[in-house]
């Protein structure tokens, strides 16, 4: 048998073009784990609506953050994946689920390479239907029809592992040591309420208003976005002795009237300016790289909105991106499951 890993993120359109953001967007928002209503309702919704107002708009931002190399979130992907594969002794392949880089693609590069057993690794920290979730189910899609040998193991969460926690929490520290703020926002991307109901394993005592979230272990909210959010931030506010009332976790990234995840990050943003906050710091950590929501509606928008409510700094914290120490969790990620004793069949 021989070994090899698959990271997998999101996706980008191939360019800011609107064609080809319409293109990216019309099979990101087809996905019955994202926009999670019945196929008639989907392609009413996602083809009759989203598609013919949004794309103009989304491809207008994207083409405010785009780089000369491409598209942040995926050219970020790639340095960490080099990173990774430096210090790794097995293959290590990059693909998307949505857009150009396909996961096929992905497990063909490592089957090529003569990979029979696969570490799937989702670069999310936290579990949502619409993102780890969707990965794995499309692999066994794609494993069942093209790859029967191929043995795959599924990489979990990894918000609450101590080494994901100690470099996140190092990576916000070296920002806020220098920094005079009043308050730092966990801005995390947002989900359906509905999402967090659909994936409920403690049978329905999921509350939705973010109390069950602390009382429960991590076992019970093994498929909970919310409480691997709220844990994200209580563990990292531990670690840099965070003092209560100057940090909170909030939503970001909403997209149509359903009630998504609250508080809302643009509306706490809005309201801290308001209410005569000066300076305050804002971290992403649903998002490993930098992309459209961290460089556009964050760093651009938000930061517009602050101004505006009278707010005079606002510091946005990057992503972890190819840090050196973020590829090293992923690499004892690898090393962990690479050494585990074999499972008796
Ligand atoms: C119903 C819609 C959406 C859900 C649910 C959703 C969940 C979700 N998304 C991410 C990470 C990313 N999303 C990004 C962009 C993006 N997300 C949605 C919609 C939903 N996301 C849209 C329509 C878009 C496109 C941009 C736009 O038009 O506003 C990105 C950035 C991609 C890039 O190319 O830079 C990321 C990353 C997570 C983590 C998540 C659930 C937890
Ligand atoms: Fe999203
Ligand atoms: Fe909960």
């Amino acid at each position: 048998m021989s070994k090899g890993i698959l990271l997998v993120n999101l996706g980008s359109p191939d360019s800011p073009k609107p064609k080809d953001v319409k293109k990216y967007l019309g099979e990101f928002l087809m996905d019955e784990r994202v926009i999670d209503v019945p196929l008639w309702a989907r392609t009413l919704l996602v083809k009759g609506i989203i598609l013919n107002t949004r794309p103009k708009a989304s491809a207008a931002a994207y083409q405010k953050i785009w780089w000369e190399e491409g598209s942040p979130l995926i050219v970020l992907s790639e340095r960490l994946q080099e990173k990774v594969q430096q210090k790794v002794d097995y293959p290590v392949a990059l693909a998307m689920r949505y857009g150009s880089m396909t996961i096929k693609k992905g497990l063909q590069e490592l089957v090529d390479k003569g990979c029979t057993e696969i570490k799937t690794i989702p670069l999310y920290p936290q579990f949502a239907m619409a993102t780890t979730e969707t990965i794995d189910v499309k692999v066994d899609e794609l494993v069942a029809e093209h790859f029967p040998g191929v043995k795959i193991t599924r990489t979990p969460a990894f918000y609450h592992r101590e080494d994901y926690i100690n470099v996140l929490s190092k990576s916000i520290g070296e920002t806020l040591n220098d920094l005079d703020y009043e308050h730092i926002l966990f801005s995390y991307h947002g989900v359906p309420e509905r999402h967090i109901r659909k994936s409920d394993i403690t049978n329905g005592n999921c509350q939705m208003n973010g109390k069950c979230c602390f009382k429960m272990g991590s076992k019970q909210h093994e498929f909970c976005y919310r409480h691997q959010c709220e844990i994200t931030t209580v563990n990292v506010a531990k670690k840099l002795g965070l003092k209560n009332g100057t940090y909170s976790t909030t939503f970001q990234s909403r997209l149509g009237f359903d009630p998504w995840l609250k508080p809302y990050t643009d509306r706490t943003i809005e309201r801290m300016g308001k209410a005569g906050t000066k300076k305050m710091a804002i971290v992403t950590p649903a998002f490993v790289s930098d992309c459209l929501e961290t460089l556009e509606e964050i760093a651009m928008e938000g930061e517009e909105i602050f101004h505006e409510m009278g707010g005079e700094e606002f510091t946005v914290i990057p992503c972890l991106n190819e840090r050196d120490d973020f590829a090293d969790v992923l690499t004892n990620i690898v090393e962990e499951w690479a050494t585990a004793k074999i499972e008796a069949v």
